[in-house]
């Protein structure tokens, strides 16, 4: 592929000409294709029994196969089940050198379209609290379906710029990812697009951008917090010397080692202010493995936060969820616990522990259960997706290998051979797809309108 002019000398400047050679190479090559399986659903070796992708594993990030062209999965009907996520294989190695546990409050603070946010979620679990935040209202959409479709059910959305959200958390998280917009040339390859628009100034113009959104992450890691910044772009100036500044304006910051496995590498000081521990730093090339351009800083915050005081949300009053509860009884097989939280005519169970989101423009809050209608409630397909599928009492179940899933997620009526009536859950080799109502000898299509035939032939 053609590489810009300046990109080219700058990188020979800097790699010198044999390195760099060697690095140009990788253009010409096809990229690396990966997938992250999602351990809220399923196993890997399960998803490798039952799909027969060619899955290898990916030597830098548990639960990331390489897959070949030939598998598409893109295009089968587990990935609408949430049972894997198509992502860049060397973007997988950044949520696992954040390392989140369960019952952390966690920011990914430039999360859309979701690939760290979903494996931050399946780290955590679903428990603790995980804010995945996106200032720009589509691509904030496009996170919020990918989180309903990994069945994540502890993460709020919001749509918002980072100022505030800092003016709303001080001090408040136990870890911040910032994956910074970036002037993108570790992507190349997967984007050729993103080539066109490379300048010299548009790397300065991320640069100053990422400082921005860096200070504003600082201010909402709590004291001992731990901050991830990465990028996936070469540029020294969005990376080594985006940490030194980053460490020189806040000398409370310490620059945390990261373990550099399967070629994974060090950053480059040379590259910054020759402060030898941002060899510490890491970074992925595509010419040390299959995988793009990556880079990965890691800092613990040492300094004293100030904090606001957060009231949790309100829980809504047992008597406002009589609809909810009945459509439960005959539905759930078990009664969901927690605090239920309506916006508007939608009800969702939060989190525990959420705060308040007062004014935040929250696009998801937890589980986003289904709304009330006028005397009845209808499910979202959010609770399809979240559950397992012995915990629904209806189910009508297809499997890969009969095409009438297709019909399904084309949103077809399908038949039935029962006169049971109401709420189903469509399930593909036991993993829930979506809803269907049963009425009259057929069941109705529930999957929803914006989500059929996407990504199908
Ligand atoms: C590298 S992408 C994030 C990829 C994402 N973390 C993932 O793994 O799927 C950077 C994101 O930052 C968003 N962004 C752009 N300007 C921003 C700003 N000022 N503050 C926060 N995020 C911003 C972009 O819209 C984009 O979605």
């Amino acid at each position: 592929m053609a590489l810009p002019e300046s990109f080219m000398k700058k990188m020979t400047a800097l790699m010198g000409e044999d390195e760099a050679r060697t690095f140009f190479a990788t253009y010409e090559q096809d990229r690396a294709l990966g997938l992250r399986v999602n351990p809220l659903k399923i196993e890997p070796e399960q998803l490798r029994a039952l799909s027969g992708f060619h899955l290898q594993p990916i030597p830098f990030c548990s639960n990331g196969f390489y897959y070949q062209e030939e598998d598409a999965p893109g295009k089968h009907p587990y990935h609408q089940a949430g049972l894997y996520y198509i992502q860049e294989p060397s973007a997988m190695f950044v949520a696992d050198t954040l390392a989140p546990q369960p019952g952390e409050r966690v920011l990914d603070l430039c999360a859309a379209p979701g690939g760290k946010s979903t494996q931050l979620a399946a780290r955590m679990k679903n428990s603790g609290l995980l804010i995945a935040n996106e200032p720009y209202p589509k691509r904030a959409k496009a996170l919020s379906e990918n989180i309903e479709r990994m069945g994540i059910t502890n993460a709020v959305v919001t749509n918002e710029m980072p100022e505030r959200l800092a003016d709303y958390f001080p001090g408040y998280f136990d870890k911040v990812l910032v994956d910074a917009p970036c002037s993108g040339e570790g992507m190349f390859r997967k984007d050729p697009e993103a080539a066109t628009y490379w300048s010299p100034a548009h790397v300065a113009e991320c640069a100053a951008l990422q400082e921005h959104i860096l200070e504003d992450a600082y201010v909402m890691l709590r004291t001992e917090g731990t901050l991830v910044y990465s990028t996936c772009t070469f540029a020294p100036e969005e990376d080594e010397r985006m940490i030194a500044a980053l460490l020189k304006k806040h000398p409370d910051l310490e620059l945390l080692p990261i373990e550099k496995y399967a070629n994974v590498s060090d950053g480059r000081p040379q590259w910054a202010d020759d402060e030898q521990s941002l060899t510490k730093t890491a970074r992925l090339w595509p010419h040390l493995l299959r995988g793009e351009g990556h880079f990965v800083a890691k800092l613990r915050k040492h300094g004293s936060a100030s904090s606001r005081k957060q009231k949790n949300a309100a829980s809504a009053k047992e008597n406002t969820l009589s609809d909810y509860r009945a459509f439960e009884e005959q539905t759930l097989c078990e009664k969901l616990a927690g605090s239920f939280h309506w916006l508007g005519r939608q009800l969702f169970l939060l989190p525990n522990a959420c705060p308040d989101l007062g004014k935040l423009k929250v696009v998801r809050a937890g589980l986003h259960l289904g709304e009330q209608k006028k005397n009845r409630f209808e499910p979202n397909h959010a609770l399809a997706l979240a559950l397992l599928s012995d915990l629904f009492q209806n189910q009508y179940a297809l499997s890969a290998s009969d095409q009438r899933w297709d019909s399904y997620l084309r949103g077809e009526t399908l038949p039935l051979t029962h006169a049971r009536k109401g709420w189903t859950v469509v399930t593909i080799d036991g993993y829930p797809l979506g809803w269907g109502k049963a009425a009259g000898g057929q069941l109705k299509n529930s999957y929803p309108k914006g989500l059929r035939r996407r990504g199908l032939k």
